[in-house]
């Protein structure tokens, strides 16, 4: 994981994160020395610091930021819509400094931040669009009175991140929160903390007022301050089911709606009808971008036993030709994991795989990717969310069983098919206990489908139409136009 930092030497060391031109940014060299606190429309140290805490960059083990955790927040509710297509053109413009970011503080490749971040301003530019047709119903009623709905703001909105995609976690909370009228209280990961900044410092420029989107540092202790908080009336939260668990059991006790996006132990059942090549590709896609750390991957990978050989010998191919290295490098396809400690706790779910099942490639140099193949669905590398580039491949003999041991998991984020049967596919997914299932392909987010779980993966949506109801509330209105009919 910790890679030789070979081109530190070429590049000036960058000492602030704007404007810093990406040439300038290099594996060894990024420092941030802002603050990266941000209230009323600006970086702040605050007053109410409760502690310090480092962040790292994965590819060096080298502290790239020392910040201050917070408990306060600084909110203003301005009834004004914000301008989401600046901010969308301002992300275009900035892309590749954002990326840049992203890729040495999370570890991710500089193509996949790209990708990122492209999913990124599409969503400000999705809700912008959104948000002017919002609007309630008109309902006739007897007598000539009728009754409408309005779609109003919650008010305050907390988001909290996960480590494993930073930026975009935080574009696909804030845009539909902004674009529904709400203002946003965004945490992100501790270990991920200093590209929030970035667009949180974009929607100032895009105009939006001071005070409507904010970023808060800091880990469970803020987290819980911002869930309990009495002024915030929702949260949005991505992470791990035993935390997604706390955060519900907080809301509750404030009556406060919350959307889960929780983990996930996905599967992709390849048949054997299915376009090979297509599903070899659909396979790394579903367990090997960043570093295998998504929690929608597909990562139980069911083949059926007639093409098992073919599929495994194919994967273990591609696999093997994957660039693995320096994240900034432009021909590297996979970086380091996120820290030491969840490598560690990656290697010891390998360790116990190789017990079971035939194992390859493994690791060198501390990047490691592998796939276990000839896996039961009894073993814990097949039981539990790994969060790491490893592939458990199973075989299956039919439709019926695949689907019987596919929705056998107390999670339920994602599920994929591949195979040329079209009406296979749809009766397949159609009893897939899973919110997102994909045909054909895997891990691809177009902002306008709706993303979410079943299950414990959690529930409420992110992207998408619907998601508007997820940050706005409905007032009925009761127009009465004749005289009352009173009982008294
Ligand atoms: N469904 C999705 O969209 C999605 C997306 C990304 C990651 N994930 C999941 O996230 C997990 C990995 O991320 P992680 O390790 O950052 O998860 P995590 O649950 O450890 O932390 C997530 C966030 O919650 C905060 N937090 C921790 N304890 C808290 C508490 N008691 N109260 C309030 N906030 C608290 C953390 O500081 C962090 O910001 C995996 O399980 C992965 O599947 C889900
Ligand atoms: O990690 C899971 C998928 C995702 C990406 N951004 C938000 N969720």
């Amino acid at each position: 994981m910790f890679l030789r930092a070979g081109r530190a030497a070429l590049s000036p060391l960058v000492r602030s994160l704007q404007p810093s031109p990406v040439a300038a940014m290099s594996t060894g060299t990024f420092v941030v020395s802002q603050p990266l606190n941000y209230r009323g429309g600006a970086r702040v140290e605050p007053a109410d610091a409760s502690g310090t805490e480092k962040a790292f960059e994965p590819a060096t083990g080298r502290v790239i930021a020392t910040f201050t955790s917070a408990f306060k927040y600084g909110v203003k509710l301005h009834g004004a819509l914000p301008n989401l297509l600046e901010g969308c053109r301002i992300i275009r413009d900035r892309e590749d400094e954002i990326a840049a970011v992203e890729c040495i503080n999370n570890g991710k490749s500089i193509f996949e931040a790209r990708l990122d971040i492209d999913t990124s301003w599409q969503c400000l530019e999705y809700y912008a669009g959104l948000a002017a047709s919002m609007a309630g119903e008109h309902i006739q009623l007897p007598g000539g009175s009728f009754g409408y709905t309005r779609r109003e703001p919650l008010g305050v909105c907390v988001g909290i991140g996960a480590w494993n995609y930073p930026f975009q976690i935080a574009s696909w909370k804030s845009a539909p929160a902004l674009a529904c009228g709400n203002a946003m209280v965004f945490k992100p990961s501790p270990f991920t903390p200093v590209s929030a900044l970035l667009l949180a410092e974009i929607y100032t420029e895009a105009g939006v007022p001071p005070g409507l989107f904010n970023v808060v540092q800091g880990g469970a202790a803020t987290g819980q301050f911002l869930c309990q908080h009495h002024d915030v009336a929702k949260v949005s939260f991505t992470g791990s089911v035993p935390t997604g668990m706390k955060i519900m059991e907080m809301s509750a006790k404030g009556i406060k709606p919350v959307t889960l996006e929780l983990g996930g132990k996905s599967p992709l059942i390849i048949f054997s009808d299915c376009d090979m090549n297509n599903a070899v590709k659909g396979a790394l896609m579903a367990n090997f971008l960043t570093q295998g750390q998504v929690c929608c991957n597909g990562t139980r990978v069911f083949v059926q036993k007639e093409i098992l050989d073919k599929f495994t010998e194919e994967v273990v191919k591609q696999t093997q030709r994957i660039k693995i290295g320096d994240p900034l490098l432009e021909d590297t396809r996979m970086g380091p994991l996120i820290n030491r400690p969840h490598l560690e706790r990656v290697l010891g779910f390998v360790k116990v795989a190789k017990d079971g099942a035939h194992c390859g490639p493994s690791y060198s140099g501390g990047f490691i990717l592998m796939f276990a193949a000839n896996c039961r669905d009894d073993m814990t590398c097949v039981k539990e969310e790994i969060f790491g580039p490893v592939m458990s491949i199973l075989s299956f003999d039919t439709e019926a069983e695949v689907l019987e041991r596919a929705n056998d998991t107390t999670f339920g984020l994602a599920a994929g098919v591949f195979t040329r049967d079209i009406q296979r596919a749809h009766r397949v997914v159609a009893e897939l206990q899973a919110g997102t299932c994909f045909i054909n392909n895997y891990n691809v987010s177009p902002v306008e489908l709706p993303f979410g779980g079943y299950k414990k993966s959690g529930f409420g949506r992110e992207n998408g139409r619907v998601t508007i109801e997820y940050y706005s509330q409905l007032k009925t209105v009761c127009v009465e136009m004749g005289d009352v009919e009173s009982a008294f």
